[in-house]
């Protein structure tokens, strides 16, 4: 569903932040992308996100060829990706519940048959009594609630999360991560981005390291299809 063939990633003149990265993720797998700061692990969810290209390479997404696709294509591609990047992005002025709400409706559903599940979701994520509320009155935490209930509401095929667990409680993480395999196991493909070492222990997924811009080992990230937790 993603493969990278010698993909590489500069910012303007800059030097190749990303390069030779070649690996493939496969329906319904799940994988933890880690390596220390500045190795490049939001730089590459954003080229699986479209929101750059790369400098040389080919990146396919869902069996298309990226370096082909026109800009008109964009939208149809993201829709069937959720992202958490970690400023959150949540629009100021929509309440919890519309901003999670919002990719239902860019799919074009009627909210009042969704309003349900939206509701419940937010529950699950802890924040049933916050749904009214503005962005700019919660905290980073509980943005960041509503930023993985917003990117997980439409059952996309591929979620992104970066740090999704880095700004709340440990309660609250093991829930947000029960969401990710729930979701893994019901086919969605899931790649998290992460400082947390003992987050990766706890799941048996595969692990993509970078370094310095390049994975460490070349990644056929095809294994564990289902993430399973290990029991301590
Ligand atoms: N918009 C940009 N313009 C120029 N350089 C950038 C830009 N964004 C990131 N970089 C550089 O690209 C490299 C990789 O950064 P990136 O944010 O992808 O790393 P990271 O692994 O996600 O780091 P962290 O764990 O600290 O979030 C860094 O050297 C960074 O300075």
């Amino acid at each position: 569903m993603v493969r990278f063939e010698d993909v590489a990633l500069r910012y303007g003149d800059g030097p190749e932040v990303l390069s030779g990265l070649n690996f493939r993720l496969s329906p319904g797998s799940m994988h933890f992308l880690t390596g220390p700061s500045g190795a490049g692990k939001t730089s590459l969810l954003k080229l699986l996100y479209l929101a750059h290209r790369p400098s040389r390479g080919r990146v396919e997404m869902f069996g298309e060829d990226m370096g082909t696709l026109p800009r008109s294509g964009l939208p149809r591609i993201r829709r069937r990706i959720g992202v958490i990047f970690q400023d959150f992005r949540l629009l100021p002025h929509l309440s919890a519940l519309d901003n999670v709400a919002l990719p239902l409706r860019i799919q074009g559903a009627r909210l009042e048959e969704h309003l349900d599940d939206v509701r419940e979701l937010l529950t699950w994520v802890g924040l049933g009594d916050r749904m009214d509320a503005l962005p700019s009155t919660l905290s980073g935490g509980e943005q960041q609630r509503v930023a993985i209930a917003r990117a997980v509401i439409g059952r996309p095929d591929l979620i992104l999360a970066d740090e999704p667990t880095g700004n709340v409680d440990p309660e609250i993480g093991r829930r947000l991560m029960r969401l990710f395999v729930e979701l893994n196991r019901l086919g969605t493909t899931v790649l998290i981005a992460t400082h947390d070492t003992t987050l990766i222990e706890r799941f048996a997924a595969s692990v993509l390291a970078l370094r310095d811009g390049r994975l460490a080992v070349p990644a056929e990230a095809q294994l564990s299809p289902v993430a399973e937790e290990v029991q301590p």
